[in-house]
């Protein structure tokens, strides 16, 4: 049995002579996914290492905070001199012995009831344990003077390895580095991390009728503009993309472009061709070298859809073929509904690294029309309100070749599979774009 038919025999009422639900073509694709994850080891600068995948668990080796520190700039003490129940009115005076600054301890001796006028970051000194912020604070001389009910024992220090202990994990393999995680990495003072490659993603346009830029304006004919939203979407997740151009409608050409692109890459996505066309020779190229299925999906926009697996000669593991519909927006729809968490799981992402971002719940100022029975994605703008849930505007123009409400939304509605109309004012799901695409 074929690979794709072995899946879709797994798949509880998987049909593909009906259309697809959204939730089916996810369980096949993560099981389609599951056996081809790149494995491959490199080791990458820090500063080289935004979005990579790591390809092992990161242990500190350190502790950070290094040493108990000060949270801010005033006088440490002993917080055991704090009255329990003194009137509200308490102040305490403490004798200032010395100070400490960030990088350069006290050390000196401390008698009973001393302080130390102390700067953000600084050592604590040993035997204190609390700060009193210096704005609370009246100085006279070496005496500090300041109110005994601001504050509690402990206040204002931060304690070694509070952020991260020493021999603990600090990221787990799987993660895609953040800045926030750079940042973590460096905090340790590790000048590199051990990544998986980057996955490898052919992309190509497929159409007659389509134009490279700089080709004379013709009848019937449009720019392809796929190929460069494509790539945008696949240099956002960090893949290294093989550009393979724009493909005539040739048999030939579409095996030899095909062939090259299983050939370089772990990856391939292509725009058109995919629907049951009477001029398109891509499904059949696509059937002869592949193992395909071709699939209509209950969604809109984004109905057509081809997944297969072709063979590589030097690798056993196949590339993995996404055969997206031409419309540029179903383009868009698609790859961000299956292709981008698919990506991520060949790239090595752990489950929560490559799960869907999670859906912002907002307030439709508008009806929307929807039939149950199929997931609809509408493109829309979410602002906020202050006081209540934020306020999603659909566009006026949903057509499935219209880029230009793609490009004004900030964010999809999601329209469940089985949701129908809503009406104005109704909560609806919205898949926000910020740090997607
Ligand atoms: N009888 C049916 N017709 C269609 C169906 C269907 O189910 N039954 N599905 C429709 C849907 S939905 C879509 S989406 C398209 C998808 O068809 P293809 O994947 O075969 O795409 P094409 O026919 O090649 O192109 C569709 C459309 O997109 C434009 N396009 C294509 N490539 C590019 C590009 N690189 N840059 C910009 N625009 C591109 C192309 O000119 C067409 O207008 O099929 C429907 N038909
Ligand atoms: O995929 Mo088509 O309209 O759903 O563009």
């Amino acid at each position: 049995m074929s690979r794709i038919a072995d899946i879709a025999s797994t798949l509880t009422g998987y049909d593909d002579a009906a259309d697809l639900s959204v939730e089916a073509v996810h369980a096949f694709l993560s099981q389609l996914t599951a056996t081809v994850v790149v494995t491959q080891r490199e080791s990458v600068s820090l500063l080289d290492a935004l979005g990579r995948v790591l390809a092992e668990d990161i242990i500190s080796p350190i502790s950070v905070p290094p040493h108990d520190n000060s949270a801010m700039d005033g006088y440490a003490f002993d917080g055991s001199v704090l009255p329990k129940d003194a009137p509200i009115d308490a102040s305490i005076t403490l004798r200032v012995a010395g100070t400490a600054l960030a990088g350069a301890a006290w050390r000196g001796a401390l008698g009973a009831g001393d302080a130390v006028r102390i700067m953000t970051g600084a050592m604590m000194p040993a035997g204190l344990d609390t700060v009193i912020p210096q704005e609370f604070c009246k100085v006279d001389g070496d005496r500090v003077c300041f109110p005994a009910k601001v504050l509690r024992r402990g206040d204002n220090r931060r304690f070694a390895g509070e952020d991260l202990m020493k021999g603990q994990p600090a990221l787990r393999k799987g993660e895609r580095l953040s800045p926030a995680a750079l940042g973590m990495v460096a905090s340790l003072g590790l000048p590199g991390v051990p990544a998986l490659r980057r996955l490898r993603v052919a992309c190509f346009s497929t159409g007659d009728e389509i134009l490279s830029l700089g080709d004379a304006p013709r009848e019937g004919a449009v720019y392809d503009s796929n190929r460069y939203t494509v790539i945008g979407l696949l240099t956002r997740l960090g893949c290294e993309v093989i550009d393979l151009g724009l493909v005539r409608d040739d048999p030939a050409t579409l095996a030899a472009t095909l062939q090259r692109a299983a050939r370089e890459a772990d990856a391939i996505v292509t725009s058109g061709g995919v629907s049951a066309g009477a001029a398109d020779h891509t499904r059949d190229v696509m059937q002869q070298l592949g193992d395909m299925a071709f699939w209509r999906v209950a969604m809109r926009p984004g109905r057509p859809l081809a997944v297969g697996l072709i063979p590589r000669e030097a690798s056993p593991q196949p590339a993995v073929l996404f055969g997206l519909p031409g419309n540029p927006v179903a383009v868009m729809v698609t790859f961000l509904a299956f292709v981008r968490p698919a990506l991520l799981r060949m790239m090595g992402c752990h489950e929560a690294a490559a799960a869907p971002p999670p859906l912002l719940r907002a307030r439709s100022t508008s009806p929307i029309r929807k039939k149950p029975g199929r997931t609809e994605y509408q493109r829309g703008f979410v602002k906020n309100v202050r006081g209540a849930l934020p306020e999603v505007c659909v566009a006026s123009h949903q057509g499935s070749g219209v880029l230009s409400s793609m490009v004004e939304a900030n964010g999809l509605v999601v329209l469940h599979h089985d949701q129908g109309s809503v009406a104005a004012g109704d909560e609806v799901d919205v898949m926000m774009f910020d740090g997607v695409i």
